[in-house]
């Protein structure tokens, strides 16, 4: 492991990641991958989560291509100095800011969604110039096959490298040194990879997940509203970091909302769920008993089937859930999904409030100016009002927790940022020393005083142009003193010449 980590070390000191054209050429390469090899890649995400093509490609690939293209587009302009305001004492400086890469960044991916988690990452750590080594998640194994066999296809072999493993393997892994560490998953092994980057002073990003509410006021379409959840909360089996994880509302909604659920499930997945080719399967047996234990002694409104030989969990809803039961306690990551009635939107903040900062929240209403309250007085890594999940699709948003819900963000822009230093970056001149007489000892009252009209002042165009005109004065009443001053001297001369003259004269 520590000689792979010194591979990729050594590829990254060449400096052949850094140059634009470079960054660009790779990036091209990785879109042609996705191109070419689309059929691979669709192939292992259905293995790993029996996914049907148009669904990984929708939910995964769609979302890498767009990346891809975002920063071939904008990269350019990203990575170039960007000149900042000076002050007075750096006026005749070159002042800018430089991104610069980091070095050997690690991304270590789950499984929920094997692709796009550690491509998207890739994509930002290659566009901020840096080497890479990715770890994706040892539970979905054929996606974690195929990109190990893939990438060296496109991409530089040595810069970016792809090493599979258990937590054996990232538990070795996690103790080299790495410039940045970009994790995704729960929110204990993000723990487990702090802990192991504090060891080398290495920052992270962790992407980890929660309990995501959902708010429904009484003033709302349930219809729609009840469509959009199903579709968010059962999306990929419930596997999602941001899906729904419990809905919030007046205890008499409960069974209108059951009932509207039912109908879009039987919309959306037929009559024989199980034979929908939009319905997925949970990842393991492990996860699957999992979230079974979640159900014991609920009161299950709809849904509730199993098949544990494929690992078939039916789309179901929970009435009347007390928030003291076990599937309050823990992020579901299934298809279950609790209603806890609350008396009213002040409850629902206080219940949210109460408990860890979830990764997302979503809130229902007609009423704007309720969306916007719940906003302002509750805390989450991301927020969709009227909807669910969308906030994950626009890429000038950054995607992260807060909290315990992760730390860090990317996608877009951000990810470039995540994976860059901003270097700042100060060019003087070695001449004008009389400036710099200020700052060195000895020092005195009147150098304070200076250092106070430089550096706190601070000016806009106005008050530059009238220091401009009381500096323009100063050097003309400098000049005028200094003209006096010589005319003195030769008034003085010719008056000494004359009365020299007049004495020498006298003497005679
Ligand atoms: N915020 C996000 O973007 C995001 C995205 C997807 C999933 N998630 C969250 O991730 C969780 C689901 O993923 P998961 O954690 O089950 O995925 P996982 O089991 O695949 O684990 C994630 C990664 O951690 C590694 N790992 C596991 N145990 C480890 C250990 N003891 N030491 C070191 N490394 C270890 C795995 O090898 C894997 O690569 C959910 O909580 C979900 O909300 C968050
Ligand atoms: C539509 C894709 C959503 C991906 C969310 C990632 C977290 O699990």
């Amino acid at each position: 492991m520590e000689r792979e980590v010194q591979r990729v070390r050594q590829a990254f000191l060449s400096g052949r990641s850094r140059p634009l054209r470079f960054r660009l050429q790779q990036l091209e390469a990785l879109r042609r991958m996705v191109q070419e090899r689309e059929k691979d890649i669709l192939a292992a995400i259905a293995a790993d989560l029996c996914k049907s093509e148009l669904n990984a490609y929708s939910q995964e690939v769609i979302t890498v291509l767009g990346e891809i293209d975002f920063m071939l587009e904008n990269l350019p302009e990203w990575v170039t100095a960007k000149p900042v305001k000076k002050n007075l004492l750096t006026m005749m400086d070159e002042a800018y800011i430089q991104p610069q890469p980091l070095g050997v960044v690690l991304i270590i991916g789950a499984w929920n969604y094997p692709f796009v988690l550690i491509i998207q990452p890739l994509i930002g750590a290659i566009a901020a110039g840096n080497a890479v080594i990715i770890k994706p998640s040892e539970l979905s194994e054929n996606t974690a096959k195929t990109v190990a066999k893939l990438l060296p296809q496109y991409l530089d072999q040595d810069l970016y490298v792809v090493i599979n493993g258990g937590v054996e393997e990232t538990t070795e892994l996690l103790k080299q040194r790495f410039d940045h560490i970009f994790y995704t998953g729960n929110t204990a092994v993000g723990k487990i990879v702090m802990e192991a980057a504090a060891k080398h002073l290495t920052p992270v990003t962790l992407e980890l997940g929660g309990k995501s509410p959902c708010y429904i006021d009484k003033d709302c379409d349930l219809d729609i509203v009840c469509r959009r959840i199903t579709w968010g909360k059962y999306m990929n089996c419930g596997q999602t970091c941001i899906a729904p994880d419990y809905i919030l509302c007046e205890a008499s909604l409960q069974s209108q909302i059951v009932w509207k659920i039912k109908e879009t499930v039987k919309e959306f997945y037929g009559e024989n769920i199980k034979e929908s080719p939009d319905y997925e399967r949970i990842i393991n047996l492990r996860h699957f008993k999992r979230i079974l234990s979640l159900l014991e002694g609920q009161k299950i409104a709809l849904g509730g089937e199993t098949d544990e030989a494929t690992r078939y969990i039916a789309p179901t809803v929970l009435t009347d859930v007390d928030p003291k039961t076990k599937v309050m306690q823990e992020e579901i990551f299934g298809p279950v999904l609790p209603i806890v009635p609350v008396k009213n939107v002040d409850e629902a903040i206080d219940f949210i409030n109460e408990r860890e900062k979830p990764l997302a929240l979503y809130v229902f209403s007609h009423n704007h100016k309720l969306i916007k309250r719940m906003i302002d007085e509750t805390s989450s890594g991301g927020v969709t009002g009227n909807d669910v999940i969308m906030h994950f699709t626009l890429n000038s948003f950054p995607f992260g927790g807060v909290g315990s819900s992760g730390m860090g963000a990317y996608h877009g822009k951000h990810s470039f940022d995540t994976f860059s230093h901003q270097r700042p970056c100060l060019l003087k001149s070695l001449k004008r020393e009389g400036a710099n007489k200020l700052r060195y000892p000895p020092n005195s009252q009147s150098k304070v005083d200076w250092g106070k009209f430089f550096l706190l002042r601070r000016f806009n165009k106005e008050k530059l142009g009238l220091l401009v005109l009381t500096f323009l004065g100063i050097v003309a009443a400098v000049l005028v003193k200094k003209y006096q001053a010589v005319l003195r001297r030769k008034a003085l001369l010719i008056f000494l010449v004359v009365h020299r003259l007049r004495w020498s004269s006298k003497q005679r």
